[in-house]
């Protein structure tokens, strides 16, 4: 029997837009506009849902107040709640209130079909059967909710079917090297050896035998024949992590390898060609090491031929419940606990507000800890102490002191304001939770070009121009940002003659 997937949303452009998505994707879809219809289709619906995908902002029963009935009463849907740009405090709501996971809208709908099948597969019928994590190396590991990731994963995919060197670029702990294995696994030398070489920590002194390898005698310490790294890869991938710490002398070396094929053994007379698929990888801002002086602009060029930027965990925070999910299931099944366990939604809603400056690495760190300490089937956010002590104003210890987890008012006080002043003459906007996915729309002028400040009409028909494609034609979302009731809202599109469905093809 297909999936069926229940819609709810006050706004009947997006509520079309989501059900034909659903539908083209095969599976049935009914459709609601306020949450106290949802309700009651919940809760007389013969065979549950597979999953809801619910709009938060609606008249009457909201968003919330649905997950914190479905919570109440037993429901065990998975939830997928729609949030506007810059809406992180809300998203920690509805996942405290007990989303499965979130989406940013404008919701494509390849973003919203992974998420059903996320939900599906984390839903009552598929935990039953008790799966666990299997690791394969390859893309299918990869845990990706955020369109930024997917758009990266198809560009990884895109190098995968080629030899073309590959750059990955990304802080510590954004998932570069299981990019680049999944690169290797996925391309025709997938049988053949990978080899990897953390640049950085191998003493200066030392990099270049390691990656040419050396002879014996070459040096004061060489007893025997040492074959490199690059040897080592013959026909297959090498993967140079930090390499942005090589050496000068051994870029030139590397420069080489990479022109030629050839490769020169410390000590050997004579040069060595090799076949290698060369992947780099560095959390250094490579570009800015070539202006420093610090690394050869030629290799620069070389190893550069694609690259791929992986964005910081917290610039697409859509992957955090997805992956918090993977790496709990993950270390129940290796530290023998109860594939059942999960995550308590106030437990989520903490670490989808952390900002993660270890990325992902921390992430895993954190649940896994939180799972050992685990007495129980459900992580608590009393897990994550040493998260909720970065939080302003999470006091974890006067919850758990009154056990009153569930009842928290406390709402991240972090940045994630689309609107940001930039400048004295101009109110900008810059979206900074969605780098890879959202481009900055613009800024709205307070000066005209006269040097006189701008009519207010003009300035407010801009406004409500640049709300309607920010909130993808959201009409309760604009108005609701922009202070006005709904009935002003339309009568101002009148006014300014503004089609909402393309509110800027037409703008000044
Ligand atoms: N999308 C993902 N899905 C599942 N696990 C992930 C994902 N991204 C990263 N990880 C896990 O996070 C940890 C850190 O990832 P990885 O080592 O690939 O990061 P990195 O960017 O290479 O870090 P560094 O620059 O410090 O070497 C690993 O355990 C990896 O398995």
């Amino acid at each position: 029997m297909s999936a069926r997937i229940l819609i709810v949303d006050d706004d009947p452009v997006q509520r079309r837009l989501l059900k034909g998505a659903v539908e083209r994707a095969g599976m049935t879809a009914d459709a609601t506009d306020d949450g106290t219809k949802a309700v009651k289709l919940i809760a007389n619906a013969e065979e549950p849902y597979d999953a809801v995908v619910l709009d938060l902002v609606m008249p009457g029963m909201d968003g919330l107040s649905v997950l914190a009935w479905m919570a109440e009463n037993g429901h065990g849907t998975p939830a997928i709640v729609q949030t506007g740009l810059g809406g992180i405090e809300t998203v920690v709501k509805a996942m405290r209130a007990g989303a499965f996971d979130f989406v940013v809208k404008p919701v494509s709908p390849e973003r919203l079909i992974t998420a059903i099948g996320h939900a599906r597969k984390a839903g009552t019928k598929e935990r039953a059967s008790g799966g666990g994590v299997k690791i394969t190396g390859g893309f299918a590991d990869i845990v990706v909710a955020s369109p930024a990731m997917d758009r990266i994963l198809s560009l990884a995919k895109r190098a995968a079917a080629s030899d073309i060197p590959v750059v990955l670029e990304g802080e510590s702990g954004v998932g570069k090297e299981m990019i680049a294995r999944a690169i290797q696994m996925e391309s025709a030398r997938r049988a053949r050896p990978y080899v990897t070489v953390n640049c950085g920590a191998i003493p200066a002194s030392l990099v270049e035998s390691i990656l040419f390898g050396h002879e014996k005698g070459a040096f004061t310490g060489a007893v025997d024949n040492h074959t490199g790294k690059f040897v080592e890869a013959d026909r297959g991938t090498l993967f140079l992590d930090e390499v942005g710490d090589l050496p000068p002398e051994v870029q030139v070396k590397l420069l080489r390898a990479v022109q030629s094929g050839e490769i020169e053994t410390v000590g050997a007379r004579d040069v060595r060609k090799v076949d290698i698929r060369l992947i780099s990888a560095t959390n250094k801002d490579l570009i800015e090491e070539v202006k420093a002086g610090r690394f050869r602009e030629d290799l620069y060029y070389r190893l550069n031929v694609f690259p791929i930027h992986v964005p910081a965990l917290r610039q697409r925070k859509e992957d955090i419940p997805e992956l918090a999910r993977h790496f709990v299931r993950r270390y129940a099944q290796s530290t023998a606990r109860s594939p059942h366990i999960n995550l308590a939604p106030e437990a989520l809603a903490l670490l989808t507000a952390h900002d993660w400056p270890g990325n992902i690495r921390e992430l895993e760190n954190a649940v896994h800890r939180a799972v050992v300490l685990c007495e129980t089937e459900t992580l608590g956010a009393d897990l994550f102490p040493q998260i909720a002590a970065q939080m302003p104003g999470y006091d974890l210890a006067s919850r758990r002191h009154s056990g009153a987890l569930e009842e928290m008012s406390w709402v991240p006080s972090i940045e994630f304001d689309p609107v940001k002043d930039q400048g004295p003459a101009m109110i900008g906007f810059e979206d900074q939770g969605a780098v890879q996915t959202h481009e900055p729309e613009g800024a709205l002028n307070a000066i005209a070009s006269n040097g006189q400040i701008r009519p207010l009409a003009e300035v407010e028909e801009e406004l409500i121009r640049f709300a309607l494609s920010f909130y993808d034609g959201q009409m309760s979302e604009v108005a609701r940002r922009l202070g006005i009731g709904r009935s002003t809202l339309y009568r101002k599109l009148k006014d300014y003659a503004i089609d909402p469905g393309k509110p800027l093809k037409t703008a000044a």
